[in-house]
């Protein structure tokens, strides 16, 4: 039987760059997760595209799909909701490929108690003025969407040993490193108890 893939969760603070690692992580040719594109109600930022970035949907077709139970997890987060499309995610679990998620920490905890084996990492900013320069520096969110956004980040950084791994986004490239990295100690980890390897250390 084929072999379920990895599920793998990057959740962090908003602002702390979870987007930017993963578009470079995604970037890389020997990257082999599937992304998984979220839903959103929030309106698309300049330069977003509909079934890239997100899939973006109005407030009841979103509603209608937590009706109809489409989705894996979902929030509302400062406003707006956010979710993760289940069909998609568990095909290409069942297809054996991993599926990367970056999605914030109430999703995260419910993707948690629905695959309490999934990978889950939390990213941290070196610090909270670095978190804000962030949010501010990239220029999409009003001043009070930012200081609505700090302040649920707050909260957020006291759920990170809800995780498996905390990785501090210092600079990019050494995030993203630092993931594949786990990601591949990850794999390691499971393979090792594989019965076709119990097998092999079986003495007669
Ligand atoms: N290591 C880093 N050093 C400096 N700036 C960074 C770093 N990582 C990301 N940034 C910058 O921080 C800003 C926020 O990054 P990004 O949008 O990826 O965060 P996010 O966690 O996905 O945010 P949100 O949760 O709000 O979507 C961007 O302007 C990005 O260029
Ligand atoms: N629970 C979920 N959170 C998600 C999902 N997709 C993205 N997100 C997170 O929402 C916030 C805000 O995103 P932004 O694009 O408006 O800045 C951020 O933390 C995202 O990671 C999802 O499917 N579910």
């Amino acid at each position: 039987m084929q072999e379920k893939g990895l599920l793998i969760v990057l959740s962090g603070p908003s602002g702390v760059g979870k987007g930017t690692v993963r578009k470079e992580i995604f970037s890389q040719p020997d990257t082999a997760f599937e992304y998984s594109i979220s839903m959103t109600t929030r309106s698309p930022r300049e330069g977003e595209v509909d079934g890239v970035d997100y899939f973006f949907k109005t407030r009841d077709e979103f509603e209608a799909l937590i009706e109809q139970d489409k989705l894996l997890e979902y929030a509302e987060f400062v406003g707006n909701y956010y979710g993760t499309p289940v069909d998609y995610v568990r095909e290409t679990l069942d297809q054996g490929k991993d599926v990367f998620l970056e999605i914030e920490v109430q999703g995260a905890r419910q993707v948690r108690e629905k695959f309490p084996d999934g990978l889950f990492i939390f990213l941290v900013p070196p610090s909270l003025s670095e978190l804000k320069n962030r949010i501010v520096t990239r220029g999409t969110e009003t001043e009070d969407v930012i200081n609505n956004r700090m302040t649920v980040a707050k909260e957020e950084i006291e759920m990170m040993n809800l995780y498996d791994y905390v990785v501090e986004n210092d600079q990019i490239e050494r995030a993203c490193d630092r993931i594949k990295a786990i990601v591949i100690a990850e794999h390691c980890r499971r393979e090792r108890v594989e019965p076709r390897y119990i097998k092999m250390l079986e003495v007669d």
